[in-house]
């Protein structure tokens, strides 16, 4: 576990901005490559800087970090006139998906963070040098992150543009190749390919990933195990280089059903929720069940009467979903007083897939005057069925003996947390590691029951693929 931290205590102020000001919400300041985030519709919080990091590897990396940003925010001098999930002092973080990982898990401190949320909006500064924080101070520390072009020089005098943004290949959404279509309210017209990029074979051949299918499928009908995730992963070297701006736009415009995150080279947009606090309140969105939407082109009738033939009336998919709710809510319940789940999922529609998708809302339980926090819950509740499997330690001994791939964040807990204990923790699905300006390294996986085809499941991982090769502007 490595820390780097200021000399002095930490301070923040955070002080209210003008939401009218820039229509198109938190999006519209994922102008710089190296920007946190974590947003979702108009909402979210954008970071910019860094005065403080933590680090760690290994089965303790949540505890670990759970520790130190206790003991950061103890002592914090926090003046905040908003008061809102959020507001006062806010980390950014990735963890790795596995203990054994060698890839390092993460909290990043900001110096400046955007927050929107419920049509309000915020700024806050943080800091550990002497000297008071002023309004007029952190607006100036905006406007220098922002830079003068990008957003209209002149942040709260009126500034952040409305933002169009492109999407690359249609995504078998009713998208018009060549032309610009509405998606969820904002403006979506095609990207440029971009010139001259690449898709490489990552860890595993497309061969040699259907054999490691085929064999997981076999130890489940040893019975083993009930359900295993395998991933994949591919490369994508970009010549013309990755600006990680555009994707996290681009993701954000057309993915907004889902939350987009940025964090230190990791970006996508995940649909999965593995839990979200506020107050004593906690939720988790758990998905498993897949179906391409492209997959509907050509049937008879409403796509959505198709998914929901196709999803709902599915007793693989059912199982499989079944079996990740019950690994969510099983390790829940001890943390909580009252916990309710839908009886019957719903079905999930993003652009690329359906999903088999339930919401779970708990009410957490005081263990010695506390509520839990976020990686406390982190720390019970990853990895779920919905990535591992189903027991927990046959499914990730199988994960490591057939995959032959560090997932490193892929998988892993991503998100924000705030002083007070709320935080919003998605599973970094759908997403890709920028590994050097021009190399890209995608991750997806599929849940494996018996019954599961490797050719169905290679496809499904192509589907998972498809928002970050559109949003890198590259077609498969
Ligand atoms: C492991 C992934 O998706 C999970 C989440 C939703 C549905 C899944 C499925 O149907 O297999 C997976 O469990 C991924 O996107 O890489």
């Amino acid at each position: 576990m490595t820390s780097t931290l200021g000399t002095g205590l930490l301070k923040s102020l955070t002080v209210p901005l003008d939401g009218k000001e820039f229509p198109g919400g938190l999006p519209a300041f994922l102008v710089r490559d190296d920007v946190l985030c974590w947003t979702r519709r108009e909402a979210g919080l954008a970071g910019f800087g860094e005065i403080a990091r933590f680090t760690a590897t290994g089965p303790e990396r949540f505890l670990e970090a759970d520790i130190w940003w206790r003991h950061l925010v103890l002592e914090a001098s926090v003046t905040d006139a908003v008061e809102l999930p959020g507001t006062g002092p806010v980390a950014f973080g990735s963890f790795a998906f596995s203990k054994t990982s060698a890839h390092e898990s993460r909290l990043i401190v900001p110096e400046i963070v955007v927050g929107v949320r419920d049509n309000r909006a915020w700024l806050t500064q943080l800091t550990f040098a002497d000297g008071p924080l002023t309004e007029a101070g952190a607006l100036a520390a905006l406007q220098r992150w922002l830079g003068s072009d990008s957003i209209d020089g002149s942040f709260s005098a009126g500034a952040a543009p409305e933002r169009t943004t492109a999407a690359a290949d249609p995504a078998g959404d009713g998208t018009e190749a060549g032309g610009a279509s509405r998606e969820g309210g904002a403006v979506v017209r095609p990207l440029p390919l971009a010139a001259g990029a690449t898709l490489h074979t990552g860890s595993l051949s497309e061969e040699a990933w259907m054999e490691a299918v085929a064999a997981g499928v076999e130890e489940i009908r040893t019975g083993a195990l009930e359900k295993l995730v395998l991933a994949r992963d591919v490369v994508a070297t970009i010549p013309s280089g990755v600006r990680a701006s555009q994707v996290l736009r681009e993701l954000a415009a057309r993915y907004r059903e889902c939350w987009t995150y940025g964090v230190d080279g990791l970006v996508g947009a995940t649909p999965e929720m593995l839990i979200q606090v506020e107050g004593r309140t906690a939720q988790a969105r758990v998905l498993a069940g897949t179906l391409d939407r492209r997959d509907a082109h050509g049937e008879d009738g409403l796509p959505m009467d198709y998914a929901t033939r196709v999803l709902a009336g599915s007793e693989k998919q059912r199982h499989e979903h079944e079996i990740a709710i019950q690994s969510l809510t099983s390790q829940l319940a001890p943390f909580s007083e009252a916990m309710n789940a839908h009886d019957e999922p719903f079905i999930l529609e993003l652009p690329n897939v359906w999903h088999l998708a339930s919401d779970v809302k708990a009410e957490l339980a005081e263990v010695e005057g506390h509520v839990p926090t976020c990686l406390a819950l982190i720390n019970a509740l990853h990895p779920t069925a919905a990535v591992c499997g189903t027991p927990t330690q046959v499914a990730g001994a199988l994960i490591r003996k057939l995959e032959h791939l560090d997932r490193g964040p892929y998988a892993g807990p991503v998100g924000w947390l705030d002083a007070a204990g709320n935080g919003e923790w998605g599973i970094a699905l759908r997403g890709a590691v920028i590994e050097s300006p021009g190399t890209v390294r995608l991750y997806a996986g599929c849940g494996i029951v018996d019954g599961s085809q490797p050719e169905a499941e290679l496809a499904e991982t192509w589907a998972k693929f498809r928002p970050m090769l559109e949003s890198l502007g590259i077609r498969h």
